[in-house]
């Protein structure tokens, strides 16, 4: 049945008036927050079926619309690895670019990065990770290895002029090794600020962080990175995502990643599930008068239109609060 969307400004126009009160007691926040919208990668990474081309495009082109500043669009990945992203070069290819808007893809190596390019990419992103074992599951290689090969890309990306994202997965768990130490995911953000990349996304990869390990994480890596380089990429397995978020925000943090729909995961995190959904991140920045500029309502209705595409319900609970079946 199709989805029938309820009136939505009035919610919003009750937050807007809220916002002076509210804000007041909750230490310094953002006056902006960079939304990273990870869905069309992240999202459709971890789905069984293989999404078609055409969606996938349309997709971005919604998120465009609805004035999402940085779309990951795709990844440059082995195909035996993760067939879901195997028509990458058409998705790049396909979609509309919005002046303003960047679309980076993941590239892990020289191959994925050549790769990209061709297909017309102005930025990418390398990922690597706080945890030997998830490493060696996700890129097949040690962390000391992954960066060797980081930097072969990191080099030829400066020689084009293309900026450089670095992830760091497992940042507060990882699902092969459990606990992962601050100064691991400090010395791991550091290396990857140190060959270049221009922001550092520290991610909760299997969502199993709380408020207060994010707090001591994110102290122990703004000693070795700029704040201002820094954004958070929390999964929502325990619900603990907009929390877990917000601290990064009152520590200085103002780019946050998120997934349309909380669609997400990665296929080598075992229990991994979506993204934080970027409908109730920008729900909650409204809230708090942060701006971002992106139009909610036009949001909502891409998220209506992934979920519709992969028979789903919606992960998100400010959809969920909107809208009647
Ligand atoms: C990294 C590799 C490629 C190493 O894989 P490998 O098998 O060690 O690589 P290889 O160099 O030995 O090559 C083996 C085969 O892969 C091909 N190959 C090699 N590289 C590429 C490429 N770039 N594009 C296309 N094909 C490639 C290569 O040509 C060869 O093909 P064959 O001769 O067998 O036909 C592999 O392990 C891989 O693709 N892994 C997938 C990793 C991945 O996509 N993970 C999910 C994204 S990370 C994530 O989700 C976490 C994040 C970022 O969201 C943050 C968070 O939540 O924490």
């Amino acid at each position: 049945m199709a989805t029938v969307r309820k009136a939505f400004p009035r919610r919003l126009v009750g937050l807007a008036s809220l916002r002076a009160v509210s804000t007041a007691s909750m230490g310094a926040l953002p006056k902006r927050v960079k939304i990273v919208e990870v869905g069309p990668r992240d999202g459709l990474q971890n789905e069984k079926a293989i999404v078609p081309t055409p969606v996938k495009i349309k997709l971005i082109d919604m998120l465009s619309e609805a004035g999402l500043p940085v779309i990951e669009a795709t990844s440059f990945v082995s195909p035996k690895w993760v067939p879901q992203m195997a028509d990458n070069s058409d998705v790049l290819k396909g979609i509309q670019k919005f002046p303003g808007i960047s679309y980076p893809v993941l590239t892990p190596n020289m191959k994925g990065f050549e790769a990209a390019v061709a297909a017309g990419a102005k930025e990418v992103s390398i990922f690597g990770a706080a945890s030997e074992l998830f490493t060696r599951k996700n890129v097949n290689c040690s962390i000391e290895e992954s960066f060797q090969r980081f930097d072969g890309v990191v080099q030829a990306a400066r020689a084009a002029n293309i900026p450089v994202r670095g992830y760091v997965s497992c940042v507060l768990g990882c699902p092969y090794e459990g606990k992962v130490s601050p100064a691991k995911v400090a010395e791991v953000a550091k290396k990857l600020y140190s060959m270049g990349c221009y922001e550092i996304s520290l991610g909760d990869t299997i969502g199993v962080g709380t408020p207060g390990l994010m707090k001591d994480m994110l102290t122990a890596v703004i000693h070795e990175v700029p704040v201002a380089a820094l954004a958070v990429h929390c999964h929502d397995t325990y619900g603990q995502a907009l929390a877990n978020t917000l601290v990064a925000l009152q520590m200085g943090v103002s780019v946050v990643d998120a997934s349309v729909a909380g669609l997400g995961g990665c296929p080598y995190a075992k229990g991994a599930s979506g993204n934080l959904a970027t409908e109730d991140l920008v729900y909650m920045l409204t809230g708090l008068g942060i701006h971002t500029g992106v139009n909610l309502q036009k949001l909502l209705e891409a998220g209506d239109f992934i979920c519709q595409a992969l028979n789903r319900k919606t992960s998100s609970k400010v959809a969920q609060a909107t809208c009647k079946l």
